[in-house]
């Protein structure tokens, strides 16, 4: 066993990005340095091609000889990928929109797609995912097509990552995991990044695999952290010393997320005592939500034809025709099969969802499958809503994009979601009919507030008058006093006048 102190390379730095530790390799007892030589260079993409695809030539070599920790190897860029499914139920067409959406997500994650494959079978292999037959031939589309990652569409075991990682001797990574890629890529408050690296974690915990167990390595010459995520420490075995660093490291996150989350629900309070009514965007990605908060207030949010353009939740004022403030949140986008660990991670946010006064879902109209993406939102907001104990949010359906489709399309989807509000963010078509609906919802609750008006504002004491009631009023020095009954939606115009 080498000591880290007697290590005659340097410790890791924060920047330090290169993914093989040189250290390790020579330090390895069983010889790792031989096999590892051509993978001594920096593995985040700079490969030459013709590097990388030799290396897939090199007969027995899997990406378990490579010695990054896991963390830093899933967390490698993916850049030229095969993406394999499992069809086990449903249609053609469902399994195949499956893998277009799959290939979309791939794409956002910023790899390119250079061939999927299909596999029709009751149910995933225990194994491999897809039937030995199939692997071989997964392996022979990523020799051809020289892909350096394969995507499976679903979640897998370790065991099964493993095995097909055996198989077609490169990286394979599951729909779970690409995921988490997409959100870490995409975070940007301080927040969201902690929420992800706390998902991506408890994703990477129970599939630590040990890599080299079977030459029973054990790190040396690298101590401390790299970047967060440097996880070797002297003394330990690699996989041990991960496992620590990495509940170690899950610890602190949910420490500082608690944090966060505190203050958020301060600021969520001061929303309540406004008594503005609260809507929240919710639905699946790219189902237009952001474009629908511009078109509806102005503003200008993220909009992008990726998935997942937003994570962190962005909350916009707007006014209804009548006068009445309205708060939306913007919120991220539901996917089919969001991983578990996300919708933990991401559970603060959700609760934005479940906290509205009403939750403007919004489905793709021009989707092939709408049903399937309301259902894939509704669950995730029942999982939440269940964990809570409190009563799921109203929720007023939104279609959107109706300009690009055509009648025939128009008439089934009245027909099978009649009580939505069909509406084109792009167009404006659609959006008075979905205010009058907003309006009538809001119209419906009522709140008590007190107010000190202003001698100047006689026109707020005559609304009050006409669409609320005065419960009692008292003189002061700059204006009156008034404890009021008024529709919530009112009390937002008051907002500024609440007595402390
Ligand atoms: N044709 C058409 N396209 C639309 C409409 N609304 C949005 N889009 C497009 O759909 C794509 C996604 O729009 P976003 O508003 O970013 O969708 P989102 O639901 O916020 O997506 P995420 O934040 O990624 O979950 C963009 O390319 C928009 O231009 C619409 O009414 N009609
Ligand atoms: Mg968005």
């Amino acid at each position: 066993m080498t000591e880290s102190a007697s290590t005659p390379f340097p410790l890791s730095t924060p920047d330090d990005d290169d993914l093989v530790d040189l250290a390790d390799i020579e330090s390895s007892p069983g010889g790792g340095r031989d096999i590892l030589r051509g993978l001594a260079q920096p593995t985040t993409g700079e490969l030459q091609l013709n590097e990388r695809a030799s290396l897939q030539r090199v007969a027995g070599l899997s990406t378990e000889l490579t010695d990054v920790t896991e963390v830093e190897y899933r967390q490698l860029r993916l850049e030229r990928v095969v993406l394999v499914g499992v069809w086990t139920e449903g249609s053609a067409a469902q399994a195949r929109a499956s893998m277009v959406e799959l290939a979309a997500l791939a794409e956002t994650a910023g790899s390119e797609v250079l061939d999927a494959l299909i596999q029709r079978r009751s149910r995933p292999d225990s194994s491999t995912y897809i039937g030995s037959g199939k692997a071989d031939e997964l392996r022979e589309a990523v020799l051809t097509s020289g892909a350096d990652t394969v995507i499976c569409d679903g979640e897998l075991t370790p065991a099964q990552l493993t095995a097909l990682e055996k198989i077609v001797k490169v990286k394979v990574i599951d729909r779970t995991a690409l995921i988490l890629d997409i959100f870490a890529q995409h975070a940007t408050s301080r927040e969201g990044k902690a929420q992800v690296s706390l998902a991506q974690m408890e994703y990477m915990l129970p599939r630590l695999r040990g890599w080299g167990e079977s030459m029973s390595r054990q790190a040396g010459g690298r101590a401390g952290s790299n970047g967060g995520v440097g996880l070797r420490g002297p003394g330990e075995t690699k996989i041990e010393t991960d496992r620590r660093r990495i509940r170690e490291r899950m610890a602190k996150l949910r420490r500082e997320i608690r944090g966060m989350k505190k203050s958020r629900t301060v600021m969520r309070a001061a929303r309540e005592r406004n008594a503005i009514p609260r809507l929240t965007v919710a639905g699946y990605t790219n189902a237009g939500k952001s474009s629908l908060v511009n078109a509806m207030t102005g503003s200008g949010v993220l909009v992008q034809d990726a998935l997942f353009a937003t994570l962190d939740p962005t909350t916009r004022r707007a006014t209804l025709d009548d006068g009445r403030a309205v708060v939306f949140t913007d919120t991220v986008g539901f996917v089919r099969h969001l991983p578990t660990q996300l919708v933990e991670a991401f559970r603060s946010t959700l609760e934005e969802v479940v906290d509205a006064d009403l939750v403007l879902h919004v489905v793709d109209g021009s989707d092939a499958f709408p049903a399937e993406q309301i259902s894939a939102v509704r669950q995730v907001i029942n999982e939440v809503v269940a964990d809570e104990g409190v009563a799921p949010p109203p929720e007023l359906l939104v279609v959107n994009k109706i300009d690009a489709i055509d009648a025939t399309r128009m008439a089934e989807l009245r027909g099978a979601l009649g009580d939505a509000a069909f509406v084109s963010a792009r167009t404006g078509e659609g959006l008075p009919e979905l205010f009058d609906r907003i309006r009538e919802f809001i119209g419906r609750s009522d709140v008590e507030l007190t107010i000190d008006v202003p001698y100047t504002r006689g026109d707020l004491v005559s609304r009050i008058h006409e669409e609320g009631e005065v419960l009692s009023s008292e003189h002061t020095a700059d204006g009156t006093r008034m404890r009021v009954r008024v529709p919530a939606a009112f009390a937002g115009a008051l907002e500024e006048l609440t007595a402390p």
